[in-house]
């Protein structure tokens, strides 16, 4: 009864939380590049709707024809003609500042955009596969930290608005609104040479200005607005990260249904450049400490290393289960950040001592994250022949069919391993990581299994990292792992020797 009780309360839990990372960050996320888009295009639109250069030059036409209307000789002190240049050149330089200043917004806001639209795709990468990471690595995959990328988003939006608003709304609504200032000042000067066209040009004057402060008042408030839904939704953001911290962080698995297209590769080449690396947990110990290599396709590498020193990091960073302090990892030409996780995941078959499994049939679970389609059984039981555990699953009552228990509890540790490796025959991949595998499988059956296996990744780029060396009799290569390099072994003598 209890029990029940719990499932249906962390189930409710799991839901809340799914949608509070899918839906709320998103959802914020969306809101505010909507927002600062549309308030620019605002400003945009405003600015170009008051004529900008022709309504500019319809003052002076005004101004000089007024002017002209007065005494020319004021006070026997000069002509018309000085106040006229003095008048002119202002203008011309109002109109220069201003065009300075619009060019310069314009520039600002299209980098604001720029920039948001880079973030948003890479936050939205990250939190779309949230779950699936978690899924099938069980890696946290560093939500605080991409609620605090969230923040910060939102810091720097609340910032180009700010500059958007100087660089636009000072042009717009302080000079423009007082050039009539200047104008009816300089006429009240005349106004007893001649009171009534003096009149005519206060008042048209006045009415500008009136409609100008009007206006800015108006853009003043959408400027406020803007900001207090920026604040709203900050706030809103900080709530969803506190839940999330307090929520049950079980694993789902992500919906395999979608099928995710591949995304052609020219090569498999792994190219790690520059790469600095540290858990977030721990920012401060690099683990990879400027790391370079090239993997080149068609070679298998055995990796070996000491106990901690960070061989299956290099793994856990190529899956882009973590972002990287410094530096860039490549599959051929492509830069593994701009590759979706789940695409990425489809280019590499990552097996470990530990495989995960979810709630779902074996047939379902080895194909994962594509989809099992009925027409690759035969392929299934090939696989299934080619890593010794074609047996056990025809004994089970379904088959392929048979559902698992999450995380494969009902499996034997060995037999996880070789379900797991079934992936290597099914699927076609680019790069293999081979982390420890089958170290719970009898030596007999291991050194069969390990025939079948590298027989089939000719060609590929293989990653071997492990502490039974044996294993590494299959490889081209053997490197020694420093955390900052990869050291090259002769291969018979490090064979001999260990
Ligand atoms: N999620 C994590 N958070 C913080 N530190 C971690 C995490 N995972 C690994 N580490 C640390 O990073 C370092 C490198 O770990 P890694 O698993 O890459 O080592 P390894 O060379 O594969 O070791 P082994 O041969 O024992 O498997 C270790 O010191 C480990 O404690």
């Amino acid at each position: 009864m209890n029990y029940a009780y719990d499932s249906v309360e962390r189930e409710l839990k799991k839901d809340l939380f799914r949608h509070l990372v899918r839906a709320k960050y998103t959802n914020s996320s969306e809101v505010s590049r909507n927002l600062i888009t549309q308030f620019t295009d605002d400003l945009d639109e405003i600015a170009y709707s008051i004529w900008f250069i022709p309504n500019r030059l319809i003052y002076v036409a005004f101004t000089i024809f007024f002017l002209l209307t007065f005494d020319f000789n004021f006070g026997g002190k000069g002509t018309i003609l000085p106040l006229l240049a003095i008048l002119l050149g202002l203008f011309v330089v109002l109109l220069v500042v201003e065009m300075m200043l619009f060019k310069r917004a314009s520039k600002l806001n299209l980098a604001a955009k720029k920039r948001q639209e880079e973030d948003n795709k890479i936050i939205y990468e990250r939190i779309n596969n949230l779950e699936y990471i978690k899924a099938v690595s069980g890696e946290s995959y560093e939500e605080k930290k991409v609620g605090r990328q969230l923040d910060s988003t939102f810091r720097q939006n609340k910032k180009s608005l700010w500059y958007s608003t100087m660089f636009k709304a000072i042009p717009q609504y302080v000079i423009i609104p007082n050039i009539p200032i200047i104008f009816m000042a300089s006429t009240l000067v005349f106004y007893s040479s001649n009171p009534k066209m003096g009149s005519v040009f206060l008042t048209a004057n006045f009415v500008r200005y009136f409609f100008s402060v009007r206006n800015l008042n108006n853009e003043v408030n959408k400027i406020i607005e803007a900001m207090l839904t920026l604040d709203e939704l900050s706030s809103s953001l900080t709530i969803v990260n506190e839940s999330a911290k307090t929520l049950n962080r079980r694993v789902i698995p992500a919906e395999p249904s979608t099928p995710v297209p591949r995304l052609p590769f020219q090569n498999g080449d792994l190219i790690f450049q520059g790469v600095v690396f540290a858990y977030p947990k721990r920012p401060q110990q690099d683990i990879l400490r400027n790391f370079s290599f090239t993997f080149q396709q068609g070679n298998i590498y055995g990796i070996a290393g000491k106990n901690g020193i960070g061989k299956s990091t290099i793994t856990k960073t190529t899956l882009k289960l973590y972002e990287l302090k410094k530096g860039q990892i490549f599959i051929g030409e492509h830069n593994i950040r701009e590759i979706d996780t789940i695409n990425l995941h489809q280019h590499i078959c990552y097996q470990t001592n530990r495989p995960t499994f979810f709630r779902m049939s074996i047939a379902e679970n080895v194909c994962y994250p594509n989809q099992y389609d009925q027409k690759d059984y035969d392929k299934l039981v090939r696989a299934a022949k080619k890593v010794g555990i074609y047996e056990f699953i025809t004994k089970l009552p379904q088959g392929f069919n048979t559902v698992l228990r999450e995380g494969g509890s009902d499996l034997s540790e060995g037999q996880k391993q070789q379900i797991s490796a079934i992936k290597m025959f099914i699927n076609d991949y680019d790069i293999y990581i081979l982390d420890e595998i089958l170290s719970n499988v009898h030596p007999n059956l291991k050194g069969v299994i390990l025939d079948n296996i590298f027989a089939r990744l000719k060609g590929k780029t293989v990653l071997v990292i492990d502490h039974h060396y044996e294993i590494f009799q299959y490889v081209n290569y053997i490197y020694q792992f420093t955390g900052e390099k990869l050291i090259r072994k002769d291969k018979q003598e490090f064979l001999e020797n260990n």
